[in-house]
């Protein structure tokens, strides 16, 4: 492939993700659960700056520019991975530095990290002129991780297989949130993880596995709808069980944001970042407003959003 790289920088926007609907199936011998998952992008974003260098380098600030815990910057970072991965597969020689702004919260569950690298994918295709196509892109992005596809394409969407498996989702209107996030992170494995043991012992409080997992048609129907109360009654995560295991403090805010006028609440993916479906946007700014006054890290965002996307070049 003949590459035709840009001068100076590529920055390009990716968005953080709500699970809607996750319907989590048995555990595969890959380690990896079969899963039915409708994601929405939302307006909290990664930004992330790619440059030309030698080598293969990476600087993660928060949105204030102060360094963020909880993040590689060696070769486990998974931006700086999949830059790597773009220059195995296009046969670029030279390296590059990504600048991450990170506003997604870390181990969250909303998809910081692959949103970091879908960033990046879009990113290092743009500044070395590589011109791969979406699904090439698409490919990349599911063997960093099983979100990251997601984070490529944005919008709402149906994820199947581990949930790298797409199809758009038709959504009406703007819902908006308020996601409460948490400094302590929950691992995505650990909670998985939880998931089966709680199922292997036979909780008559916990769904067992399906043996297929599948997308309810009411989630689609609701989202098409854009009414929020008809959304509200078909969200599902199977994962919340096992992330208010580990971390029993999640319930006392889900009924916290229930008693201060959100229509819905759940935990976002593998959590603890707790994601309160508001009325419309006046509802969602009085309740970032009680809970913010009640302590908490509140934020008022609204889905869905666009995926990946260079903004400036
Ligand atoms: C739970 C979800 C819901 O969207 O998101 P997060 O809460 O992490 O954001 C995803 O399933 C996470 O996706 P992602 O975080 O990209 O997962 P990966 O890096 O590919 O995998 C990390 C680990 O999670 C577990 N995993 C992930 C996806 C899946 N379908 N089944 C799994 O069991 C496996 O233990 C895997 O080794
Ligand atoms: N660019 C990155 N941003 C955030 N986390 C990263 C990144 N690269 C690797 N990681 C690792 O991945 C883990 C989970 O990442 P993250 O995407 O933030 O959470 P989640 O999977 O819960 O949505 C982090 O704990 C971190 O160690």
């Amino acid at each position: 492939m003949s590459l035709s790289a840009v001068p100076g920088s590529v920055r390009v926007r990716a968005p953080g993700k709500i699970n809607l609907f996750l319907d989590v199936g048995d555990v595969q011998a890959d380690g990896y659960h079969d899963v039915a998952s409708v994601y929405q992008a939302v307006s909290l974003v990664e930004q992330v700056t790619a440059t030309p260098a030698a080598a293969f380098s990476v600087r993660v600030v928060d949105e204030s520019g102060a360094a963020v815990p909880g993040v590689p910057t060696d070769d486990r970072n998974l931006a700086l991975r999949a830059a790597r991965l773009v220059a195995r597969e296009v046969g670029y020689l030279g390296g590059v530095h990504l600048d991450i702004r990170k506003c997604v919260p870390v181990a969250g569950g909303m998809g910081g990290g692959s949103a970091d690298a879908a960033a990046a994918l879009v990113a290092c295709d743009a500044l070395w002129g590589a011109g791969l196509t979406s699904p090439a892109l698409q490919e990349l992005a599911a063997r960093l991780g099983a979100d990251v596809p997601f984070s490529l394409l944005g919008g709402s969407a149906v994820g199947t297989g581990r949930g790298d498996r797409l199809s758009p989702a038709l959504a009406r209107a703007r819902f908006d949130w308020v996601i409460v996030t948490d400094e302590g992170g929950l691992s995505t494995p650990a909670v998985y993880a939880e998931l089966d043991r709680l199922r292997s012992a036979a909780r008559p409080d916990i769904e067992p596995a399906q043996q297929a997992p599948a997308v309810d048609p009411v989630i689609l129907q609701a989202l098409r709808s854009g009414s929020p109360d008809v959304l509200a009654g078909a969200l599902r995560n199977d994962l919340q069980d096992a992330a208010c295991a580990l971390r029993p403090d999640l319930a006392d805010l889900l009924d916290q944001g229930a008693s201060a006028g959100a229509v819905a609440g759940l935990v976002s993916g593998s959590g603890p970042t707790v994601a309160f479906l508001a009325a419309g946007d006046e509802s969602a700014r009085r309740l970032q407003q009680t809970l913010s006054a009640a302590g908490r890290r509140a934020r008022h965002v609204h889905g869905p959003v666009a995926g990946a996307k260079v903004v400036t070049r």
